[in-house]
Order: C-alpha cells, then structure tokens, then sequence
C-alpha cells in the first residue's frame, strides 16, 4: 500500500472531519463539529491519502507553552490524529508523525505537545507525559465547606456563560504566566470552554453554568459547572460537576470553592482536571474524603532541543552534559551542555564527557517539572554517569507549582 501526504485543502475539510469522526467511532454534535472546524488552522492539517480515499488525518494548533521560569514558547500542539480502520498497523501515523514534526521545526517552534487517546502511542516519536491531572469526588455533606477569612467580601454573581465569557477569559490570562504547561489560546479558544451541546450531557444533567467572582469591584475569578440532578428515596443528592475554576486570589478561589460546596439539593462536587496542587487540598479538613485520583495529561516534545532546553528557566543552578538518545528527531542526539539558573539558560553542542544519558522521552517528561528525572532514573530511563549529576539536575529541573494543561485540545 502506498499513501500520500498532503496538506488538506478548504474543499476536502468536511470529508476529512468525517473520516476523524469514524476513526473516533463517534459522530460529534454539529455545534462542536462547527467550533473545532473554525478552530483548525489552514496549512497545519495533513491528509493521507490511498487513491481518492482519505485514510488518515492529524492537525495541529498554534499555542504559546507556558514553560518554567513563565515564558510563553510557540508549541505545535498535536491533535485529530486518526487512521481508518482498514488501513491501521502500517505506518500510517508513523509517515503523519514523521511530516509533522518537520513541518513543525520548520515552523521554528522548538515544541511540540499533545494529549493522547492511549498514552502507549506516542512515546516512540519523542513524546513523554510531562503534566498531570488531579480528579476529585467530594463527599460535602462529610467535608465543610472551606472558609478562609476575607471570603464574604467577595460577590459572587451568576451571570450566563456567553455574558461572561470576555471576562472569565481576561482572568484566564491573567493565570497563564504563573503556571507551566498553561496555554495562550489563540482567538476563538475561549468558545471551547464553554461548548456545552444539549446532545452531550448525560441525564439529569442541567445547562452550563457560570458564577463570577468580584473583588474590588474587579472580576478576579469564575468557576464553570453543571448540576446533576439526583432524587433518591431519602431526598436529593445531586452533584455539582465543575468545569473549570480560575482565581487570581486565594481568598476569592476559596469563596468559589465554598459556593460550590454549598449548592442546595447536592451532595457531592466533582472536578475532573485541577492541578495536582490545587489549594483545594488545603483548604479543607478532610483531604482524603476528597477521593483523589491522578492521571497524566499533557505529552510533550521538544522539537529543537538547545532552544527548548534554554527557554526554560531552573530552580537551582545546573551546568551538566546531557548525552541525548532521539532518533525518530536526530538532529537532536548526541551531547548538550546545559547551563541555567532562574534567570536563565543556555543550552549547545559539546564534546565534553556525558554526565546524564537518557532518551528525549525522558527530557520531555522532565521539561516542565511534572516528573523528575530522579524518578525517572528509578525506573532505569535516566543513567547517571558522574556521581552527583543526577540528584543536581533532577532538583533543578523541577518546578515549586505544579505543571498544569488546563484543557485538552
Ligand atoms: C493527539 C491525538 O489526536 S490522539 C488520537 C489518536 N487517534 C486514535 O486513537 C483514533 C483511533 N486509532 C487510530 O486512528 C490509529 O489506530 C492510530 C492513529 C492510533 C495508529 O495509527 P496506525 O497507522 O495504525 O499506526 P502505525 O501503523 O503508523 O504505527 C506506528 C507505531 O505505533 C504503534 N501503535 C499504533 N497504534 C497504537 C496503539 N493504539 N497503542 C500502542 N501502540 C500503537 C504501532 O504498533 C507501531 O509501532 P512500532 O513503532 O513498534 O512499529
């Protein structure tokens, strides 16, 4: 069999989309069809094609990565990937990935990120999990509602999402900065937040709703959530499931928090993506009521090494030589120094003796201080070659807020 690769052109997006959907085993509802096909970036959408047959599709967004240190690096974020069924197992994707990545270093973006539907596949391309993501089910009839001193003051008002959609976005930004793994969303990724289809909910479950926080006057937070409605014999029990929670301000996110928990008729909150340290955690008594599970998130990829590497800053000082393993990207093997600190980093070619050798996997799961190559030396994917490097740069690649994608893509 042989396929052919080909920048998707505008008449050939709806067929496209279709072959993504059945790939997915699933048909979207039109109004998010619609928002993903406004979002899709012409020239960043490759076809594959067997004769007249579209038989594999993968596209990619324009993001700005918030790394350590806060700046905002250009990131190729991956998404849409999918092969026909009748044409899996034969190098399809393999051939997308390939094109992909050098588009993407031709673009001059030094990564790449994605978030996968099987975390098996990507890791042979280069991608390693580098985010996590905090799932909650909080029992409120068991845990109090948080309450930090300053809250009352707060003004919580209920407006309808679409209303208060440039405002929630304006402090979304404000957030983006002080968080690695957070993304600049280019125009019109603000619609996704609250794309909320009659079709997709489930039952019981009402509308979207959102509750906008004041301070000052100013608004400084949101929360994003459904109610799902649950009647039993003993009375109602439902559940408040929250989309999204943002606050520039620990007291104001607490007074999010605490409204939440406090909603009539409901008997549990659920979050199903909050950063691992969330201040949730401590801002109740009963952490371990709070039923936490974790689950990777975010895949990243550094496409140009030395510019990934030296965009980031380091929480302590590092000068060590990284002998580097890539080879589905071997422009990146072989030997790197890498010299950083908070300021700062440089990071270039070197003769000189390896200290760390690992794979770019590794450096990927590494880059935004979601995983620490300590742990990952544990697990035999990070060899130590001078003694001492390993603890050095392991604690200097890490990060004192957790790493956090906050949606997927
Ligand atoms: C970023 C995103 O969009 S994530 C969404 C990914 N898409 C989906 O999950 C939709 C359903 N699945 C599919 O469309 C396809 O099965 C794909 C895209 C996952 C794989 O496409 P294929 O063309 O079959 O993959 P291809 O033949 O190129 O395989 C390349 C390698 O990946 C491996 N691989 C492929 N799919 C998987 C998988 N689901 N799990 C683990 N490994 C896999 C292959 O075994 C092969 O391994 P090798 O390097 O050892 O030879």
């Amino acid at each position: 069999m042989t396929t052919e690769l080909r920048v998707l052109q505008p008449d050939e997006g709806d067929a496209w989309y279709g072959k993504l959907e059945r790939a997915f085993g699933e048909e979207e509802s039109a109004e998010e069809r619609a928002m993903w096909r406004e979002l899709m970036e012409p020239g960043r959408s490759l076809a594959a094609w067997d004769d007249d047959e579209i038989v594999g599709t993968a596209g990619a967004f324009s993001f700005g990565l918030t790394v350590p240190g806060g700046a905002s690096v250009p990131a190729a974020g991956v998404t849409m990937v999918s092969v026909q069924p009748t044409h899996r197992r034969r190098g399809v994707l393999r051939a997308m990935m390939r094109r992909q990545l050098d588009d993407v270093r031709e673009r001059g973006e030094p990564l790449a990120m994605l978030t996968a539907s099987e975390p098996a596949i990507y890791g042979r391309f280069g991608y390693g999990a580098a985010t996590q993501e905090m799932r909650i089910k909080v029992d409120t009839t068991r845990v109090a509602e948080p309450d930090l001193p300053g809250s009352d003051d707060v003004r919580l008002r209920l407006k309808e999402p679409a209303e208060a959609l440039a405002a929630c976005e304006a402090v979304y930004a404000r957030t983006v900065a002080g968080r690695a793994g957070m993304l600049v969303r280019p125009p019109g990724w603000d619609r996704m937040m609250i794309l909320d289809p009659e079709d997709d909910r489930d039952d019981d479950e009402g509308p979207l709703q959102c509750v906008v926080a004041e301070a000052g006057g100013e608004v400084c937070g949101y929360a994003r959530y459904a109610v799902v409605a649950d009647w039993s014999d003993a009375g109602p029990q439902g559940t408040v499931r929250v989309w999204d929670l943002t606050a520039t301000d620990p007291v104001v996110g607490a007074a999010l928090w605490r409204y939440l928990f406090g909603i009539d008729l409901t008997t549990y909150v659920t979050a199903r993506n909050l950063p691992v340290d969330d201040p949730l955690l401590h801002l109740v008594e009963d952490m371990r009521r709070c039923l936490i599970g974790l689950r990777e998130a975010a895949f990243v990829r550094p496409v140009e090494l030395g510019a990934a590497l030296a965009a980031r800053t380091y929480q302590r000082p590092v000068d060590t030589v990284l002998e580097v393993a890539d080879p589905f990207c071997p422009w990146n093997e072989g030997r790197w120094r890498l010299s950083g600190d908070g300021t700062g980093a440089t990071c270039e070619r070197t003769t000189d003796p390896a200290e760390l050798a690992l794979s770019v996997r590794e450096l990927s799961s590494a880059y935004l201080g979601g995983f620490t190559l300590s742990a990952l030396a544990g697990a035999g994917r990070v060899r130590e070659l001078r003694p001492g490097a390993l603890a050095a740069a392991s604690v200097a690649f890490g990060t004192d807020v957790a790493p956090w994608l906050p949606h997927e893509f």
